[in-house]
């Protein structure tokens, strides 16, 4: 570290201190927050989409959980969980309808609904340090006509504002590594879950095969920033998110970290050759 007091962090090519990384996080995602979804597309060439489309098809979750998705920015997690778990009910309706004996739903579901209930209401909490990114995922929703089942809440990470046990699944999906202290937050992730709930971290992670790794860091060095440049006019946030990811933790020591944190049967999945991870852990 080349801080002279204290502990520092890196942002963008210079090191700052810790003190100021979450003022510069705030920043970026205030300045990038009505281009962040175009920019995802256009820098992962659309692959987000399926990197997040696996976090859920992992996570599997039932109709009727209730997920807090920490760090949700514009509220992609959300939007597929509880599209996820709608069409999860739809096609086990359908199953029941062609057949006697298909459990019912209390078999299903467990103690989360009953026949009498009706349909079980999943629910999705949007939670995010930034206003600006939770305007624009508001009105996304509203856009597609989300009404139902979803909430916003500004809250850090670090410090959420909810209850012990209240949430069957976190997700944080490319936020942690924009936390100050992960420790923290993965502290704060265990807090809130009910027993038996589950965290899931989707992020950047090391790129396992070392001539992708080269060609990886060729596109991510050379093309991210210019990017950033020409499509949201913003060198500097871009650069910043390219040498975010480079300090974060590869996937075994982030998933010691997990464990440390409390989580049992922690495991990682990499997809894309590693680019990125899932990390997964349950709280017992
Ligand atoms: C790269 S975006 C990810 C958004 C969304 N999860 C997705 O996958 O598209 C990172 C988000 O983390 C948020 N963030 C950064 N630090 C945070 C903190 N301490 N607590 C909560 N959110 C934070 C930023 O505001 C930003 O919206």
């Amino acid at each position: 570290s080349d801080s002279t007091e204290g502990r520092s962090t890196h942002f963008g090519f210079q090191t700052v201190p810790e003190e100021e990384k979450a003022e510069k996080v705030y920043k970026v995602f205030e300045s990038v927050a009505k281009k962040y979804d175009v920019m995802n597309d256009a820098m992962s060439l659309g692959i987000h989409r399926l990197w997040k489309d696996t976090l859920l098809h992992i996570m599997n979750p039932q109709p009727g959980l209730r997920l807090l998705d920490t760090a949700g920015g514009t509220g992609d997690i959300s939007f597929r969980f509880l599209e996820y778990t709608r069409s999860m009910y739809d096609r086990q309706q359908r199953l029941r309808a062609k057949s006697q004996q298909t459990p019912s739903w209390k078999d299903i579901a467990g103690h989360y609904v009953s026949d009498e209930e009706g349909p079980p209401q999943s629910r999705a909490v949007v939670c995010d340090i930034n206003k600006e990114m939770l305007k624009v995922g508001k009105q996304r929703a509203e856009d597609a006509g989300i009404t139902t089942g979803l909430s916003w809440v500004a809250g850090d990470a670090e410090e959420l504002p909810f209850d012990d046990d209240q949430f069957d699944m976190y997700t944080i999906a490319f936020g942690i590594r924009n936390v100050t202290h992960i420790e923290q937050a993965l502290q704060e992730a265990f807090r809130v879950l009910k027993p038996g709930g589950r965290f899931m971290c989707l992020e950047f992670s090391k790129v396992t095969n070392p001539l992708l790794a080269r060609l990886y860091d060729a596109y991510s060095f050379q093309m991210i920033p210019v990017l950033g440049e020409v499509i949201a006019g913003d060198w500097k946030s871009y650069q910043y998110l390219v040498e975010s990811i480079r300090k974060f933790p590869d996937q075994e020591i982030f998933k010691e970290m997990i464990e440390d944190a409390g989580f049992f049967r922690v495991q990682y999945f990499n997809l894309t050759g590693g680019i990125v991870a899932i990390h997964s852990g349950f709280k017992l």
